[in-house]
């Protein structure tokens, strides 16, 4: 029994087979929804898994879509094709078909007689309990059901008439109702499989990410700012605009991170006489680079901070999976100071862990350090927060996920040698 376990949760509902059929009924499930007929059957279930997190301390809305539609119309198909695009590890998928009830001894015999795609077939129960659980963040097992003797693909073609069609008449048709997109065509539809991928993107971006973990902070967006991004992420920008854009953005993040200072009041008199209630920035902070394309963001932080002393470090990158350090140099007094840890790009997060394990042992409470960067891939949120939770992430964008080369994507490339002009 493969384990899953998830704190957002997509559910497919799919009713009995019908040949022929592409994929016909989509449904989003909300808790405002009405709930399909216990006649439609859950095929297909999307489900993100757990990102438990110490920092996780609000509560997380699970999402289910349930998916129906006719036998061999499409569903898997376009499940599959919704997971591969959303290229997201929280997302899975669990098939209605696991749930299928064992036959019995006298069942088995006359199996030519079963139906398979009759609600009853199934052991529903189990699969109500397993989506509460999801529904819920637990863990569940997910039976695993032997299709090896009762393979129904080959026999539902033969048993069309007889039980095929009559069940999706009867169970999946009436589901029909309560879809809130129906693809036509299946995994031919591509532009509908587009809208519901950037619709569950929207549930599983940076804003989820952002309530996930309370100390992911993403800059304000406007139009200025995804205009910045805009040319900064189109590979024919000229190296001179490269830089002009980032140090823009790279300055916003830079603000933004230092308002996550502490501040003590203090008062001034106006050129009017009257008095101003403010505050005094923090005395007590230093920058840190990790090398070197986090030394692109040192002028930016110089601008705002007059005289801030700023350490570097440098990871040596040995292999995708474990990073090592090489090189460090840092303020003697780090201990003592807040500290703005720049690197414009995370990824997997293997090089802020590396660099924040290293600012940790130099003294530096957890949570007097701020990470500041351009752009974040939703795992090297995960990997940072879940290891330093009292890290604050600021960051101006976050990306849709790594590839399979540990690449932001959509990202905007190597960020150093774009910046520095290292690129051919
Ligand atoms: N030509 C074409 N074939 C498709 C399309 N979508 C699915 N298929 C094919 O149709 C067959 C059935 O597709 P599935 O995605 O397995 O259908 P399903 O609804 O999950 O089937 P059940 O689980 O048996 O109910 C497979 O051989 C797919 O490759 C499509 O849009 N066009
Ligand atoms: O989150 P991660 O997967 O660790 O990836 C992010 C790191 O990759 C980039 O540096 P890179 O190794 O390309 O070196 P550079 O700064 O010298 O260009 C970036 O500046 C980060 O340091
Ligand atoms: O996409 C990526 C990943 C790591 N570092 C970069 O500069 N770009």
């Amino acid at each position: 029994m493969p384990e899953k376990s998830m704190d957002d949760v997509m559910e497919a509902a799919a009713g009995a087979h019908f040949s022929g059929l592409r994929l016909d009924s989509l449904r989003f499930s909300s808790p405002s929804t009405p709930a399909s007929p216990s006649s439609a059957r859950a095929s297909q279930v999307l489900s993100p898994e757990a990102a438990s997190s110490a920092a996780a301390a609000a509560p997380r809305q699970p999402f289910v879509i349930g998916v129906s539609g006719g036998t061999a119309s499409g569903k898997t198909t376009v499940c599959d094709m919704i997971i591969q695009q959303l290229h997201d590890h929280r997302v899975v998928l669990v098939n209605q078909d696991s749930f299928y009830r064992g036959l019995t001894a006298e069942e088995s015999k006359h199996v030519q007689d079963y139906n398979f795609d009759h609600p009853d077939a199934f052991d529903t129960e189990q699969l109500l309990e397993c989506m509460g659980k999801l529904k819920s963040a637990h863990s569940v097992n997910v039976p695993l059901y032997d299709f090896k003797n009762h393979r129904r693909c080959s026999e539902s073609f033969r048993k069309y008439g007889r039980f095929v069609k009559p069940a999706f008449d009867d169970f999946v048709l009436p589901s029909k109702k309560y879809a809130d997109v129906i693809i036509p065509r299946g995994g031919d539809n591509h532009v509908a499989i587009d809208l519901i991928v950037q619709h569950i993107r929207t549930k599983l971006g940076q804003h989820d990410l952002c309530k996930i973990y309370t100390n992911v902070y993403v800059i304000q967006s406007t139009f200025q700012i995804r205009g910045m991004h805009t040319l900064i992420r189109d590979r024919d920008i000229t190296t001179p605009d490269f830089v002009f854009y980032s140090d823009r953005l790279i300055r916003l993040v830079v603000e933004h991170g230092l308002g996550h200072l502490p501040f003590t009041e203090k008062q001034v008199v106006t050129p009017t006489g009257s008095v101003y209630m403010g505050v005094d920035f923090c005395k007590k902070l230093c920058g840190v680079s990790i090398v070197r394309s986090g030394e692109s963001m040192e002028n930016a932080l110089r601008a705002c901070c007059k005289g801030i002393k700023i350490g570097k470090i440098l990871i040596h990158r040995d292999g995708d999976n474990g990073k090592q350090l090489i090189y460090e140099k840092l303020p003697k007094d780090i201990s003592e100071r807040h500290v703005l840890l720049l690197d414009p790009v995370l990824g997997t997060g293997n090089s802020a862990n590396q660099a924040i394990e290293l600012l940790i042992q130099k003294g530096v409470p957890e949570s007097w350090i701020i990470f500041l960067n351009l752009i974040s891939a939703p795992e090297g949120i995960h990997c940072v927060c879940k290891r330093f939770p009292s890290v604050k992430i600021v960051t101006s964008e976050i990306d849709v996920a790594l590839n399979e080369d540990f690449r932001v994507i959509p990202g905007l490339g190597e960020f150093g040698d774009r910046y520095f002009g290292t690129d051919n």
